[in-house]
């Protein structure tokens, strides 16, 4: 998942977008990156790989200059982890100049990038989907462009084209130098995209971001969500205009958000992340009292950070204490959303340490959001077991997953996914658990959808269920992009930083 912000306000945006990517830090940790546009059309960029205080520098801060602007957290889907040249935003310079950053996974972006290339003769550079997604935009809307003279009109139907063009995911902000800011979101409205105001005495400012946690830190309110299919353009000076542009929107927003990766203080499409987590939390203490009603419990401990909602309230629900047994190092980031296998089990140890005296003879259930890849269950349970724990079950508030995610998550093959081939006795024995309970499906959704008021009841829940909202996802897209991975060539070897773009600053450590 990637974090995206956009903004149009009256006096400069560089901090506040600093200020926001920080506060995105959790939905992107391989690179950030910032551009800013002023009036007269001239735009200003600095990205790099790594974390926002590590790529950003006072003297980048500077350049920044503008009242318009995006910026960007990057959690690589396509192309490769760790490679410059796929930091975002990027940039196009026709027509006008218009630089994107894009959070989702386009599942048709190979065949993209050939009619970029076969017919629209344009150069995709990297191996990022959102490379392409920004070259379609720029090619319809350039085919529709007349004069100097960009209408909102031209901008919608540039959109609308883009919708018949791509599949898959996208929330999306850009900027059309000297125009303004456009954002928009995929038909299905699968990743997030919320929109705030701030009313000042020279007009209302605006700011788009992937949550509604930006809006809150940056003072901002939360006005509403884009549409699916919907986009808005606001212009430099503050004229905002939107318009549906997807012939039969449908939303059905990614259930993982409200898994894992949004920050519980988030509202999207009206669910409170927190609500939603506090729900599974309920729903998964009723599935293991209806299964397992004489468990022996003595505690229930979170593994943070994102379990600790769900596991409050299923101890409370199971009327048991709860404890923070683990204690969480605040300065290792997440481990799930790290490149590389080996990184990420050094990393659970490194972050996750046990408080002895609350495992000591006692029978613990472990509570975690989800079991994807079985990492930190694995070393939770070894760790818990070493810590003197008599027993260990383990709970996951989401069911298991057994499919790859096509949609922003970076979970593609299902070699890796710890549920692949086995069943829940099968999984405990392979994390060492005594025995292992997973929420169901429709438990899940029942708890998004309680958290909605009961408005919205279909989730993107692909990677529990095998169905794929965009209906363009088979068993042979599916190997596809699973031997794509497993070549030696793919993902990290893709290396190389073959970095063309706006005259732009680049974190200098990533220079040689
Ligand atoms: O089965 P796995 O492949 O290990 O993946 C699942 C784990 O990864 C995530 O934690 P993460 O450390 O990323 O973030 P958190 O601190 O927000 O819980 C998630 O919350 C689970 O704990
Ligand atoms: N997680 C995301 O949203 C990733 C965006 C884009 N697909 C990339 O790989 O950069
Ligand atoms: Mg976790």
């Amino acid at each position: 998942m990637c974090g995206i912000l956009g903004v149009v306000a009256k006096t400069p945006v560089n901090q506040l977008l600093y200020d926001g990517l920080l506060v995105l830090q959790h939905r992107g940790q391989d690179a950030a990156g910032i551009v800013t546009a002023e009036a007269s059309g001239v735009m200003h960029m600095h990205k790099g790989s790594g974390l926002v205080r590590d790529v950003f520098r006072t003297r980048n801060m500077r350049s920044l200059m503008g009242n318009v602007g995006i910026a960007h957290v990057r959690y690589p889907t396509a192309g490769s982890a760790s490679n410059l040249a796929e930091a975002q935003p990027f940039y196009v310079n026709s027509p006008f100049g218009i630089v994107l950053a894009h959070n989702g996974n386009l599942t048709n972006h190979q065949q993209l990038k050939d009619d970029m290339y076969r017919s629209n003769m344009r150069h995709i550079n990297t191996s990022s989907d959102s490379e392409a997604l920004l070259n379609v935009f720029a090619y319809e809307l350039q085919k529709r462009v007349k004069s100097f003279e960009l209408s909102p009109d031209t901008v919608f139907e540039a959109v609308a084209a883009v919708h018949k063009r791509v599949r898959g995911a996208y929330a999306v902000v850009a900027v059309i130098a000297g125009y303004g800011l456009v954002a928009f979101r995929d038909p299905y409205g699968i990743r997030p995209l919320v929109m705030g105001v701030h009313p000042t005495p020279a007009g209302d400012e605006y700011l788009l971001a992937s949550e509604s946690v930006a809006l809150d830190t940056m003072g901002f309110k939360l006005e509403r969500d884009v549409e699916p299919g919907e986009a808005v353009f606001i212009t430099m000076d503050g004229q905002r205009y939107s318009r549906q542009c997807a012939d039969a929107p449908r939303l059905v927003p990614c259930i993982f958000e409200h898994v894992y990766f949004a920050r519980p203080d988030s509202v999207m499409d009206g669910i409170s992340v927190y609500e939603a987590r506090l729900n599974m939390g309920d729903n998964l203490a009723d599935k293991i009292r209806r299964v397992s009603p004489e468990l022996d419990i003595d505690v229930v401990i979170p593994i943070p950070d994102t379990s600790r909602a769900s596991a409050l309230q299923l101890a409370n629900r199971l009327g048991l204490p709860y404890r923070e047994g683990f204690i969480k190092n605040r300065y290792i980031g997440r481990t799930f959303i790290m490149p590389g296998q080996s990184t990420r089990k050094k990393s659970v140890r490194q972050k996750l340490n046990p408080i002895g005296v609350e495992f000591k003879g006692k029978n613990v259930m472990l509570v975690d959001d989800s079991i994807v890849r079985g990492t930190t269950s694995k070393e939770i349970v070894l760790m818990a077991r070493e810590a003197g724990a008599q027993k260990v079950y383990f709970a996951s508030a989401a069911p298991a997953v057994r499919f790859p995610h096509v949609y922003g998550i970076d979970m593609p093959t299902r070699a890796e996914l710890i549920a692949t081939g086995r069943d829940e006795a099968q999984i405990a024995e392979e994390i060492g658990a005594d025995a292992v309970f997973y929420q169901d499906l429709a438990a899940l959704e029942q708890a998004v959808a309680d958290a909605s008021g009961g408005r919205i009841t279909t989730f993107e829940t692909s990677c529990f269920s095998g169905e794929y909202v965009t209906g363009d996802i088979d068993e042979a897209y599916l190997d596809q992009i699973e031997s794509r991975r497993a070549s030696p060539l793919s993902r990290d070897s893709d290396g190389g930083s073959r970095l063309l773009d706006l005259n732009i600053g680049v974190a200098e450590q990533n220079l040689i």
